[in-house]
């Protein structure tokens, strides 16, 4: 069993001049979590540590540069699972703190609930020291002209981001971040902190974060539908296909996700051209923007 972290950042179209910030961003990020598991860490402290990276990045639809809601403010959600004890936290709507996904993690871990929203969900922050940030932070220059742009004319989209990882001991877990949909309406939640949509996480099966269409992702159940393909003895690139495929032709709808199985063997698939990502396993760090595409490097050569 070989330890392995794999991040997304979002199944969506990345504008030329931010490629190269994007697929850094998501390296360091694979990176940063893979590290966590070398120096004795969990998968989960891995893939929180990985989004967490991500969030913090104005590159990617998360934390600070998430999209913005229809009336240009952010509301984020997010979700962490923890495959050993089947433990999930979420969270959902909120719009005062810098990394919802640790969020997440401490309504896991110090609550005897797994999803708080909104208001809710801020005061618990409050209440276990998690410093409030201003809305202003959390936006972007580029959020807020993208968001300009949308309320005119197109429907494009920024990304959500996630990640997967198997430790030393074959436990898995996953964790996804999200803005949300561009110009959503105020209160919309995805699939991002839905268990089983957004993400899932069993050490019976595997692990999966995605991302995509989340209205379209919960219909479908996008992250449990690929646990149970593997549950029936596909691999976790035909479980991933076979998920991804049937949120196609059922709803026509596209999307992205990175998978894992709990012996370490890992994959990235999206139906849509682009989502950046990024693996971390045995000194290499495999890479890709494009359908199709796999680069690989050792951790020792600089990008
Ligand atoms: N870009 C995304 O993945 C969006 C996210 N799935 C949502 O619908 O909130």
């Amino acid at each position: 069993m070989m330890p392995v972290v794999v991040v997304h950042g979002g199944a969506v179209q990345v504008p030329e001049e931010r490629a190269e910030i994007t697929i850094s961003g998501v390296c360091s990020a694979a990176r940063s979590g893979y590290l966590v598991l070398e120096e004795g860490g969990s998968s989960l402290d891995a893939v929180v540590e990985a989004v967490v990276q991500m969030e913090n990045s104005p590159y990617f639809s998360a934390g600070c540069g998430s999209v913005l809601n229809v009336k240009g403010e952010v509301e984020m959600d997010a979700i962490v699972m923890d495959g050993k004890t089947l433990g999930s936290g979420s969270v959902s709507a909120v719009r005062d703190i810098a990394n919802p996904v640790q969020l997440a993690r401490l309504v896991m871990e110090k609550t005897s609930h797994a999803f708080l929203t909104a208001e809710g969900a801020s005061k618990f922050a409050r209440s276990v020291g998690v410093p409030e940030v201003s809305q202003e932070s959390l936006i972007t220059e580029y959020s807020r002209m993208f968001w300009k742009k949308n309320l005119l004319m197109s429907r494009e989209k920024m990304g959500t981001v996630g990640a997967v990882a198997v430790d030393k001991d074959g436990n898995v877990a996953c964790a996804t971040s999200t803005g949300g949909m561009p110009n959503k309406m105020e209160g919309r939640v995805g699939d991002t902190p839905c268990v089983g949509s957004g993400g899932y996480a069993d050490n019976q099966s595997g692990a999966v974060s995605a991302t995509g269409h989340g209205e379209a992702n919960m219909r479908v159940t996008l992250s449990r539908l690929i646990l149970f393909h593997m549950e029936q003895g596909q691999s976790a690139e035909a479980a991933s296909d076979l998920g991804l495929a049937y949120l196609k032709s059922r709803l026509g709808a596209l999307g992205g996700v990175v998978t894992v199985d709990p012996q370490g063997n890992w994959t990235s698939r999206f139906s849509t051209q682009q989502m950046p990502w990024a693996a971390a396993q045995n000194d290499t760090l495999h890479y890709g923007l494009n359908s199709g595409e796999h680069f690989r490097r050792s951790f020792s050569e600089q990008h």
